[in-house]
């Protein structure tokens, strides 16, 4: 290691009293808090429900030292699900970061939920992460989900390795065609299993050609002790065969992807191309992921313990350091610091604690930092390194990192800190002054990290505290979630002044509510959920208005004329948008501009018929009249009523959210579920055979998909999943129009 390690730390397991923080042991070599950057792997462990991340996470964990016993998800010990719902429900709410040290390497891994409702948590991991380990159930192949997490990683061009587990299992199959075909990836197969189902005792590593076998003496046997021996005469011949064929198909692949590897074969290895030594085999396979051009295939059964260590190996061997990814923001900042803020958590005691990951610079203790997006300067506490809930403070983090922090009270994720106000300009600066750079981006966005996209919500419903006098608490409550979480969102209805939640989906809800009753003790009243339509329009229509008021000495008048007209979501990507006449544009201040502006986007937020936001409507301001003395309040208020006109004279149309489902079910229970599908409106897209069971993908409108989980529990004796996620928007047949209008209105 060339770089100097800046301090190392032990964790002791005695805690302060009074205090949160573990006594802190300076120690030579072997522990290092800031391992020098390429030793570092930032690693996120994504997959479908319940294929195994969070039992790979605990092995993992426990083979690298961290924890002295194996958790169990089926017993709700596990370390990284801490929350108590997650230990209840048995499921991954929140990504947990953790830490851990293997064979001189510093792993920061995320373990991500797979539920859809948490979507937006995988996406804030990858955000920060630089590579990712995809776990499949190998039973069941690639599911919806995986390929959702999938195109997440693909868009932040993260590498990946996968791990294909319940490799014990009976229908556990090597599903490295699913991999190719629904992935679109190519699976560079790196190990041979031996034995299947029950028999499945270890792997061969075609690299290497070694047998890796864990020979477990009873049920309890960690697995932490295994065989390793090269291949033999005295091997199957089956095995012995298929070794051979994989490891040259491995070879001829290798070269297919990488120049480097190829030139290699063919000058110092053409005579035998088996002969070739693993470490270049094993250089090779390195630059094919990091160029995305293959992706690593392994395989075991976390469950039994048999091939987590390989996994390990491969995360050091194959995922890249973070000097090895391209952050184009960063480059600007050189030495200073500049970090993303990716997850805030709230603790009782502490305060809020904010994840960064630093991307340079380094981060100490009592430091102020700037941060860019909210333009404020706030002194961070204390440092610490996340070990899921626990954490161990430490006096510094360089580069490269993921840090937890103290004392930020302003941070919401997405942000970016730097180290102060001038070292955000200098990089604004260096910005600039880089030609390319200029062309790209001339603000100072440039020097902001990009944070992450949040959906829009689909369900949302009230929220009442148990009374009145607690309602500045919930606030405080909702403010603190809404941090946490930005999928959550909160607003109060300006009409009958209740507080909405909106959220991604029922289970979404669900948690919110169980969280603020169990961790801030207030018991809510949560009103029926219901879904966020929207709204657009059917022709073109013009309105004109004249508001002309006097407010005490002041008479405001301002006449204005407009047109809206629908736009093709194709077009706009389902956005509004707002034109002025080229005359027009030059008579309006710029006060005044903002003022018009104003009034027609707040039109926008409330479309006439149920006051839901427009999708795809265009607008295009033709006059603007204005007597000297108006307000710009007075223009919007004007503007906003001349559209109100214009809309309702434009006809109305409600869009409800259609959602892509997917159901894996038995072949014994499909009718039931296609029979009730049909009766929720849903469209039956394909059913594909997958094993022993169907996968059934529809479109169905989330309207009717209120307690789904319930009734296909019911219907399949608990034998089915599904996933649902938003597809798109679409228009409502004027009959099912016309029930929700009075529904809604309260006439039905
Ligand atoms: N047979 C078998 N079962 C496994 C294996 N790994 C995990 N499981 C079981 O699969 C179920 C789901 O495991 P988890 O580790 O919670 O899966 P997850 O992907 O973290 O699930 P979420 O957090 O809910 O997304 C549990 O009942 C585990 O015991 C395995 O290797 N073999």
């Amino acid at each position: 290691c060339r770089c100097r390690l800046s301090c190392h730390v032990k964790r002791h397991y005695s805690l302060l009293p009074g205090k949160f923080s573990y006594w802190i042991h300076w120690l030579g070599e072997d522990s290092p808090i800031n391992s020098c950057v390429y030793r570092i792997r930032n690693i996120g462990i994504m997959a479908h429900i319940d294929a195994g991340k969070t039992t790979t996470t605990e092995r993992m964990l426990y083979y690298a030292g961290y924890t002295r016993a194996l958790g169990d998800v089926d017993d709700g010990d596990t370390v990284t699900d801490f929350m108590a719902q997650e230990r209840e429900r048995g499921i991954t709410i929140q990504s947990a970061a953790v830490t851990f040290d293997w064979k001189s390497h510093r792993i920061n891994l995320i373990d991500t939920p797979g539920h859809v409702d948490f979507t937006l948590e995988v996406e804030r991991a990858l955000r920060v992460l630089d590579g990712a380990v995809a776990v499949f159930d190998a039973s069941a192949g690639v599911e919806a989900q995986t390929l959702t997490v999938w195109r997440q990683a693909e868009k932040h061009h993260i590498p990946c390795v996968c791990f294909l587990n319940k490799m014990d299992k009976p229908a556990a199959n090597f599903c490295i065609e699913s991999i190719r075909q629904k992935l679109k990836a190519n699976p560079v197969l790196l190990q041979i299993p031996v034995g299947s189902g029950k028999n499945f005792t270890g792997v061969v590593d075609l690299l290497t050609s070694q047998k890796l076998m864990w020979k477990m003496k009873s049920m309890r046997d960690d697995g932490r002790v295994f065989e390793v021996k090269a291949l033999d005469r005295s091997d199957d011949p089956d095995l012995l065969q298929v070794v051979s064929d994989a490891r040259t198909a491995l070879i001829e692949q290798v070269a297919d992807l990488d120049d480097e590897f190829a030139e290699l074969l063919l000058t110092d290895f053409s005579e035998n191309f088996d002969a070739i030594p693993s470490n270049k085999l094993q250089e090779a396979v390195r630059r094919v992921t990091l160029a995305r051009k293959g992706v690593p295939v392994l395989c075991g059964s976390s469950l039994r313990n048999k091939g987590v260590q390989p996994l390990l190996d491969a995360i050091t061997a194959y995922l890249p350091a973070p000097n090895e990814r391209h952050h184009d923001v960063v480059r600007w900042y050189k030495d200073d610091l500049c970090a993303l803020a990716f997850k805030v958590l709230h603790d009782k005691q502490r305060g809020p604690l904010v994840f960064l990951r630093i991307y340079s610079g380094t981060l100490k203790p009592q430091m102020a930092l700037h941060n860019i997006n909210r333009n404020s300067t706030e002194r961070m506490s204390r440092l610490l390194v996340p070990f899921a809930d626990q954490h161990v403070e430490i006096p510094s983090m360089t580069a490269g990192n993921i840090a937890l922090t103290v004392g930020l009270k302003q941070t919401v994720t997405g942000d970016t800190i730097v180290s102060s106000k001038a070292s955000a300009a200098a990089a604004a600066r260096r910005a600039q002054n880089d030609s390319e750079a200029g062309k790209r981006s001339r603000e100072c966005a440039s020097v902001i990290l990009s944070g992450v996209e949040v959906p829009d919500p689909v369900f949302f419903c009230t929220i009442e505290p148990p009374s009145m006098s607690k309602q500045a608490d919930l606030e405080n409550v909702l403010n603190c979630l809404q941090r946490e979480d930005p999928s959550l969102k909160v607003r109060v209805d300006p009409d009958s002044g209740q507080t909405i939640l909106c959220g991604m989906g029922e289970l979404h809800i669900e948690i919110i509510h169980d969280r603020i009753r169990r961790e801030h003790g207030i018991e809510t009243h949560l009103g029926p959920l219901q879904v966020a339509y929207r709204e657009t329009i059917l022709h073109e229509a013009s309105a004109s208005d004249t508001l002309d008021r006097t407010v005490g000495e002041r008479r405001h008048v301002v006449t204005v004329e407009l047109a809206v007209r629908p736009v093709d979501v194709a077009s706009v990507g389902g956005s509004c948008e707002l034109a002025f006449t080229e005359e027009l544009e030059g008579q309006l201040s710029a006060e005044m501009k903002e003022a018009v502006e104003n009034g027609v986007h707040s039109s926008f937020l409330q479309g006439p018929l149920l006051g839901y936001p427009l999708q795809s409507v265009s607008t295009l301001m033709q006059r603007v009249t204005i007597e000297p003395g108006t307000s710009p309040a007075m223009v919007s208020a004007c503007v906003s009523r001349c559209m109100l006109k214009a809309l309702r004279l434009a006809g109305g149309q409600v869009l409800e959210p259609v959602m892509s489902l997917e159901v894996t079910v038995g072949d014994d229970h499909l009718s039931s579920v296609l029979g009730d599908l049909a009766q929720r409106r849903g469209t039956v897209r394909d059913i594909q055979s997958r094993h022993d069971n169907k996968v059934l993908l529809a479109t169905v409108p989330l309207a009717e998909m209120m307690g789904y989980s319930t009734v296909l529990r019911t219907l399949t004796s608990g034998n089915a999943t599904f996933s649902l996620e938003l597809d798109t928007y679409e228009a409502m047949n004027p009959q099912e129009q016309n029930t929700l209008l009075k529904r809604l209105s309260g006439l039905l």
